[in-house]
């Protein structure tokens, strides 16, 4: 029997004044996409070797080993099913295991794209095939206990050794153990270690080792090798991120992933065209992390819209029905502008993703100097995007009240599940000082008259001319393209003075970047932020677009930087470049655009076009039935499996006796 949609909710849709599948095709990036997406979904939440008990209600152990299962199972199927494109298996892969990883995620994230990306031709015959077979399972092991970081500071060694013609490895102190590779503590038998290159007494920086830690035969650790799982976690469960600490284990010669930098027998060492190549995994990552951002925001805005239309909540008006809690315009601020940024991410992350792919090719053919743009920008948007997600994913489980923090409400495990995107893979403030330092060389070449090209172009000949008393239209996208760009140019600016400054002051350069590194890091943001502003008025420039949607879409990049700039109204005052007036007229603005959206709310979080079993959210099921699913969920809770627990004959029932024995 179908269940019946809650009124409220068809309602809702039957409102909406576009069909979102139009901005589905729009997002998916047609109507072919869209339907091998649902294909492949329904393929993977249809299939009942998928099916197990709700994650929730198990120990981190059970966890670990029916994430285990499940992830194999899903290599398997892949195979079968010759599902081979990225784009069919980030389909695939996103409905198996929902806001979850498995314990290969990083085999197929990080170690297999380092193979690719770091092993010359011949490395890549003699392993590739191993890899993308998973008859070895590997990770990437770079983070120490004491620094991840600082990977110059790493100090686990390779030191060569010419008459074996082999890599002595060692973590040689205690803070050198290897700590934090996802899939190292129990699953891998293989990893891609970062060491310190040492040949002949002299060291040669970080480099790329492929290292068998375990057997093959019985999955022990190998001799000189101490391996494990370390602990528990804020989530993440699944994973058995691991320790690992090396007593000097011998590693052939052609174990160093040569491609760019090579170690001959005799211990020449051949240096690579840039030492910042073996940094290209990370790379990658962060550029996914932008979409990955995006989409984790955009399933917390799904389950929190719906279950504000559902959800029906005090008086507005004395002896007037409950409203649906979406109806207050303090819900509509608490997750309009979250719905907003998660377009804009979604939107951002294909453009980061197109940047990163083209990048990549004409570095591997050689050409090295798009490299420094790639790294800036990617650091830039991967620790935004990151951020907002986790501010926004917490504002939609406060937007759910009591219920956003049941499990049921799928709002916590999105939550520490996406949470270490802030940390992993370059620590939010660190990256953004990674911009920063693209920023300021950038804006430097441009004082001395470079013409700046990518991201940066608007920093050459930027006029940083007040515009006060000039009235604008605080709706035009142009406009207020216009203005982020002229936050950032001007912020970029003065965090460069600020660091002359400091330095003329008698700091040297490190002390100086350290004593600025507030503004610093101010620029970075602003720097990616009218990124993001720009990219979204770029997309919706498509003549594709269809007027019913462009319309509704125009009002969330309207709200976007709106939102941004509201929140950040200090940066566009203080310069005179906006007026008070301004900002009153863009909070009004606000309040217009979301009294514009709140119709079509429920059709823009169904664009994002997630199917119930992706979400994994009562609150936010597509069909509204939501307490009679929560009653549902909690009585499947083990405790519910019998009325009277055992802890009640053990603990609770001496206790009360005891206790009456006492009157
Ligand atoms: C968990 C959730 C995640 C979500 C995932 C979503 C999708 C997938 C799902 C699931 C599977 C995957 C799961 C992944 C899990 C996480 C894996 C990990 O965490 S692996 C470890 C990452 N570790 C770091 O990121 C260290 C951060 N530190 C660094 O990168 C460096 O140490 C850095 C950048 C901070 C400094 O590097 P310097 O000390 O070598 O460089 P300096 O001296 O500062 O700069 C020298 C020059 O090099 C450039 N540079 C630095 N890095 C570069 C780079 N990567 N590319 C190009 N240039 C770079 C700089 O801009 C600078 O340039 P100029 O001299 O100014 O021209
Ligand atoms: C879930 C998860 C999965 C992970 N998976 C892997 C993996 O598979 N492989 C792997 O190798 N690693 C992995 N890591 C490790 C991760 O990459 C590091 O934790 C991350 O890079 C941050 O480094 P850190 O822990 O050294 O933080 P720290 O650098 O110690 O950060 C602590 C504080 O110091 C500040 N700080 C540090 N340096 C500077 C600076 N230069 N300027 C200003 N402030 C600074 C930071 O802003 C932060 O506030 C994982 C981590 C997590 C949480």
């Amino acid at each position: 029997m179908v269940a019946k949609m809650n009124p409220d909710l068809k309602k809702e849709r039957e409102n909406a004044s576009f069909d979102p599948e139009k901005i589905t095709n729009f997002l998916y990036g047609g109507q072919e996409s869209v339907k091998r997406k649902r294909e492949l979904e329904s393929l993977a939440l249809n299939d009942p070797d998928y099916q197990h008990e709700d994650l929730n209600f198990m120990s981190r152990e059970q966890q670990y080993e029916t994430q285990l299962k499940k992830g194999i199972l899903m290599v398997t199927k892949m195979k079968e099913l010759k599902i081979t494109s990225a784009q069919d298996q980030l389909f695939y892969t996103s409905a198996v295991l929902v806001s979850d990883v498995h314990p290969m995620s990083v085999h197929t994230r990080m170690f297999l794209p380092t193979l690719y990306g770091q092993a010359t031709e011949q490395q890549k015959d003699k392993w590739l095939k191993l890899a993308e077979n998973y008859t070895i399972i590997g990770t990437y092991a770079q983070t120490e206990i004491g620094h991840g970081t600082f990977v110059r500071g790493l100090e686990t060694t390779a030191t060569y050794d010419p008459k074996t013609q082999e890599f002595i490895l060692n973590t040689p102190t205690l803070s050198a153990s290897k700590w934090w590779p996802g899939g190292m503590g129990k699953t891998s038998n293989y990893v891609v270690l970062m060491a310190q290159l040492y040949i002949y007494g002299k060291s040669y920086g970080i480099h790329p080792f492929m290292l068998q830690i375990r057997s093959l035969e019985d999955h022990k650790p190998l001799p000189g090798v101490t391996v494990g799982d370390i602990g528990p976690k804020f989530g993440y469960d699944v994973m058995d991120n691991g320790f690992l600490s090396l007593n000097n284990v011998r590693i052939p010669r052609e174990n160093m992933l040569m491609k760019y930098s090579r170690v001959e027998p005799d211990g020449t060492y051949v240096r690579p065209p840039s030492t910042k190549l073996a940094y290209g995994t990370m790379v990658q990552v962060r550029a996914g992390i932008v979409m990955f951002s995006g989409m984790n925001l955009a399933k917390a805005v799904t389950i929190a819209t719906r279950y504000s239309c559902v959800r029906r909540q005090s008086e507005m008006k004395p002896g007037h029905p409950e409203p649906q809690v979406l109806d207050y315009v303090t819900q509509q601020y608490k997750l309009f502008p979250y719905l907003a940024a998660a377009y804009a991410f979604w939107l951002t992350g294909q453009t980061m993703m197109s940047v990163y792919t083209t990048s990549s090719s004409q570095i591997s053919k050689g050409d090295i100097s798009v490299l420094p743009e790639l790294h800036a920008l990617s650091a830039g948007l991967k620790a935004l995007s990151s951020s907002m997600a986790n501010v926004g994913m917490e504002e939609c489980r406060l937007a759910c009240g009591g219920h956003g923090y049941s499990h049921a409400s799928g709002l916590p495990r999105l939550y520490t599940n996406a949470t270490p995107a802030s940390t992993a893979e370059g620590e939010h403030v660190v990256l953004m000082l990674q911009t920063a330092r693209y920023l300021m060389k950038s804006y430097n070449q441009s004082l001395q008259g470079e013409k700046l090209a990518g991201s940066v172009a608007y920093l050459s000949g930027v006029q940083l001319v007040p515009a006060a008393g000039r009235t604008r239209n605080m709706l035009d996208l142009g406009a207020l393209c216009d203005a982020f760009r002229h936050r950032a140019a001007r912020i970029v600016g003065e965090a460069a003075a600020q660091l002359r400054s400091e330095m003329q002051g008698g700091k040297d350069q490190a002390d100086a970047w350290n004593a600025s590194s507030v503004d610093l890091t101010k620029a970075a943001m602003a720097h990616s932020q009218y990124f993001v502003v720009k990219t979204f008025a770029e997309r919706l420039t498509d003549s594709r677009l269809d007027s019913s949607i462009s319309a509704v879409l125009t009002r969330l990049c309207q709200l976007h930087a709106l939102h941004g700039l509201v929140t950040n109204s200090g940066d566009f005052l203080e310069d005179g470049y906006l007026t008070g007036s301004d900002i009153r007229q863009a909070r009004r603005h606000i309040n217009a655009l979301m009294a514009k959206l709140r119709p079509d709310a429920v059709a823009l979080v169904d664009a994002f076009d997630f199917p119930d079993g992706i979400l994994n959210s009562i609150l936010g099921r597509y069909d509204g039935n939501v307490y009679q699913h929560l009653l549902e969920w909690a009585k499947a809770s083990p405790l519910n499996k019998t009325d009277v627990h055992q802890s009640y004959h053990k603990y609770l029932k001496p206790f009360l006796e005891a206790n009456r024995a006492k009157l």
